[in-house]
């Protein structure tokens, strides 16, 4: 688990499992095994990688090479540089290198060119073709010498038609020219002009977004503001007066509170634990049902209180430090999220913002508001990013980060759009307790964690 902390460690790996075994599988080699190999691989099949999760492997190494600005040249030397006025940076070092092959970026090229992502594709496809060249490596799994050929024109960005005089009944190479030219005029338009990244363009904080997950974590409030403070807190309540609870107060609009320690190591393992076997991928409200979204992707399962005495010791600490009733249905029962290669959350709200979202299924109003877990630590990425509130909190293990969702009035606090960015470097853990606006006396909301009007 710890060498699939590194998504270039991780990509590969999938990548092996879901096609390099098919290679040997129905290599010549294993004719003479075949039924022994064949039958091993049915039986390991449902718990392979599927084709999805290895385009999910490589999409993620395109966010990642996005949002942290990352070169593709680092990325398949192992490093994860980004270049900054002709300046290169480590945006993290890792311990052991993992290198990518020319067919690994090719098949990052090859799943970008197949949606149609020619800005990636061109990218990932010449250094595949950079990677064949240098190493002097033959094109060993197709066995052919004219994909690395057409891939040799693409970097100069014509397909010549002499390919086809190679061997004009090869249907491979003519499908791969074929494939070339379009991608080639989809990729050079007439006049010019670079190509842009895709869905750049959705997403209008986008700038915001990155700026805040490429800072790791800052809070340049602290210095700009000196009403922020840390203390000890006890919210007046005898439980936590022996051990009060450290409390950061990251932003005063919105209020945004991290509580330090706010479980154990133990806990957070326990939590993790739990929910391991109902891990299911993430989905997001659209409409009035849910559906799984490019801009969530991570996997979460839920866990009532009545799981294991470790949720519920929870839910009454996240009560004494909020005072709110966070008992279902008044809080929806605890959300555990686990973030893979480039996993990530875009900005969004937690709050409805729609009267038919799925929120109000439980009778109990609106979220008023959001206590989240760091239930594990990254080495890189993975912050927490409050975008019109300009700051991102680095993920703090074991610590606790809680905000109002809404205004007194009930009205969303927009505000409050943050994201979780996407994790460059280990396996994040959260895990979220939303609570709603019914059954609070909201005796909090006038003293300790009040939210501005
Ligand atoms: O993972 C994060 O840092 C944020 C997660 C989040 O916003 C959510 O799950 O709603
Ligand atoms: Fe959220």
């Amino acid at each position: 688990a710890a060498a699939m902390a590194n998504p270039l460690a991780a990509f590969t790996l999938i990548k092996r499992l879901h096609s390099e075994w098919l290679n040997v599988v129905f290599s010549n080699e294993a004719l003479e095994n075949a039924q022994a190999l064949r039958s091993s691989y049915e039986e390991e099949r449902a718990e392979l990688p599927r084709l999805a999760d290895l385009q999910g492997a490589a999409r993620g190494l395109m966010r990642l090479q996005d949002v942290y600005a990352l070169q593709v040249s680092g990325l398949a030397s192992g490093r994860f540089r980004r270049v900054t006025d002709g300046v290169p940076t480590d945006v993290y070092l890792p311990s052991k290198a993992v290198l990518l092959s020319g067919d690994d970026c090719f098949l990052v090229g090859k799943v970008a060119y197949e949606q149609q992502d020619y800005y990636h594709s061109v990218q990932w496809l010449e250094e595949s073709v950079r990677l064949f060249r240098g190493a002097g490596r033959r094109w060993s799994p197709e066995n052919e010498g004219t994909l690395e050929d057409a891939l040799d024109h693409l970097t100069r960005r014509s397909v010549s038609q002499e390919l086809l005089h190679h061997d004009p009944t090869n249907g491979r190479v003519l499908k791969n020219v074929e494939e070339y030219e379009n991608l080639l005029a989809s990729a050079a338009p007439p006049g010019g002009g670079g190509l842009r990244r895709p869905g750049s363009t959705h997403l209008r904080t986008r700038g915001t977004y990155e700026r805040l997950c490429r800072t790791q974590g800052s809070q340049p409030m602290h210095f700009r503001n000196p009403r922020l403070y840390c203390d000890f807190f006890t919210n007046g309540r005898p439980a936590l007066l022996l051990r009060p609870v450290r409390r950061e107060v990251l932003s005063l609009r919105p209020l945004v509170v991290l509580f330090h320690d706010f479980v154990t190591d133990a806990e957070a393992e326990g939590v993790k634990g739990l929910a391991q076997s109902g891990l299911r991928r993430s989905v997001v409200a659209a409409g009035e049902k849910q559906a799984a979204a490019d801009y969530r992707i991570s996997k979460s399962a839920w866990l009532k209180d009545s799981a294991h005495s470790v949720v519920e010791k929870l839910d009454q600490r996240i009560s004494l430090v909020t005072g709110l009733n966070v008992k279902h249905p008044y809080g929806e029962y605890l959300q555990v999220v686990n973030y893979g290669i480039g996993g990530h959350y875009e900005p969004h709200f937690d709050h409805a913002t729609s009267p038919s979202s799925p929120v109000f299924r439980l009778k109990t109003g609106n979220r008023v508001a959001t206590f989240m877990i760091y239930l594990s630590s990254v080495e890189a990425g993975g912050s927490t990013a409050f975008i019109y509130a300009n700051f991102s909190v680095p993920v703090v293990e074991r610590a606790a980060i809680f905000w109002w969702n809404l205004h007194r009035n009930g009205e969303g606090d927009e505000d409050t759009l943050h994201a979780g960015c996407p994790v460059l470097i280990g396996d994040k853990w959260v895990a979220n307790k939303w609570i709603h606006e019914f059954g609070q006396e909201f005796g909090e909301r006038r003293c300790g964690l009040s939210p501005v009007e």
